[in-house]
């Protein structure tokens, strides 16, 4: 496998990204630091002793799980599920490389058919997944023809999530699909690149969320295109929820605003067009525990005499897209 540093390197350089560029080996040393993460070291190994593989392969990022299709001997197959299983909890995807399914916590290809069908053709366009998690819909948006996908997730896990679905895709996606493990507070100020930036199930875990919206602008060219998705609860413009210690378990939820509330907020923050393109409840098969995250997930989280609320009498998770664009 090519050192998946120097590819990220490249695609900064062909596109243009120097002022992002001189600050990569420090991001990237940071991020990546062993003595931070102690168990940075397992997983890195785990990703580069997965078997080199044939290059024959099939690959499709345009299903709802992202396939690669090759002839693995059972040996290999059973080394590179023992390396897999190696980075889990798995919870963006599902995946599906060399006939090992990762059947992971969340149904993310369900997240991506409510987004997809309301964005600008990806075709040709340089976009910014923010808090993307494994990589799963950053492969997607390669898979509609994204010319440049950047993933941003501090999650040093994740980032080996991506490196090892990344062995399996092999250049199949044409060197178009990149993660950088920071956080969007390490995006240089005022950059002006992107022509799509996604944030996706990031809002509500910050606690300065119009500072995040002005971070989102700043990242897109003017006329660029904005998808943000959060959790959100019914009211009015003038409703907010702003939970205790916990909301589902989680404690490092803030701002849950009603998308009427977050039209208001995208609009002060002088974004342009600003629309909800959907918005639904978060179903029990959407999120829930497999054999490759078996940690508690949402049917722990709510209250079980009343579905309808989080453990601690919250309205239970209902999430909303919406869309707007810098003028
Ligand atoms: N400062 C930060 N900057 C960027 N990302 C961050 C930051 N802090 C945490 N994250 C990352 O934001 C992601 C939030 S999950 C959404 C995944 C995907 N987008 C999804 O929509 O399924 C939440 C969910 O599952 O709802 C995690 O991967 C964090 O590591």
């Amino acid at each position: 496998m090519s050192h998946p540093h120097r590819d990220l390197y490249h695609a900064f350089v062909d596109q243009g990204l120097d002022s992002w560029l001189a600050r990569l080996p420090e991001q990237l040393a940071r991020s990546l630091d062993r003595q931070r993460y102690g168990d940075l070291p397992a997983w890195e190994k785990a990703v580069a002793k997965l078997p080199e593989l044939p290059t024959e392969r099939q690959v499709w990022l345009d299903r709802d799980t992202v396939t690669v299709e090759l002839d693995l001997s059972d040996a290999q197959r059973r080394q590179s599920e023992n390396l897999l299983r190696k980075l889990a909890p798995w919870r963006k995807g599902p995946y599906s490389l060399g006939g090992i399914h990762i059947d992971t916590e969340w149904r993310s290809d369900w997240k991506w058919r409510r987004v997809a069908p309301h964005l600008s053709l990806l075709a040709g366009r340089r976009v910014l997944d923010v808090g993307g998690g494994s990589g799963y819909h950053a492969w997607r948006m390669a898979g509609a023809g994204a010319t440049f996908a950047l993933v941003i997730d501090p999650s040093p896990r994740f980032y080996y999530q991506f490196q090892a679905v990344r062995h399996f895709v092999g250049d199949a996606d044409e060197g178009r699909t990149h993660f950088l493990p920071v956080g969007i507070e390490d995006v240089p100020k005022a950059l002006s690149f992107f022509d799509t930036v996604f944030s996706m199930g990031v809002l509500y875990h910050r606690p300065s969320p119009l500072e995040h919206l002005q971070q989102l602008k700043d990242a897109l060219r003017p006329g660029g295109e904005l998808v943000l998705e959060t959790l959100v609860v019914e009211g009015d413009e003038t409703t907010v929820l702003l939970p205790g210690e916990r909301y589902a378990a989680m404690p490092n939820v803030y701002f849950l605003p009603s998308s009427a509330a977050l039209c208001q907020w995208l609009t002060r923050c002088g974004f342009d067009n600003v629309r909800v393109v959907d918005e639904a409840v978060t179903g029990l098969d959407e999120q829930r525990a497999t054999e490759w995250m078996t940690f508690q997930s949402l049917a722990d989280f709510l209250d079980p005499e009343d579905r309808s609320k989080t453990l601690e009498g919250y309205p239970a998770p209902r999430r909303a897209v919406l869309m707007a664009n810098k003028p």
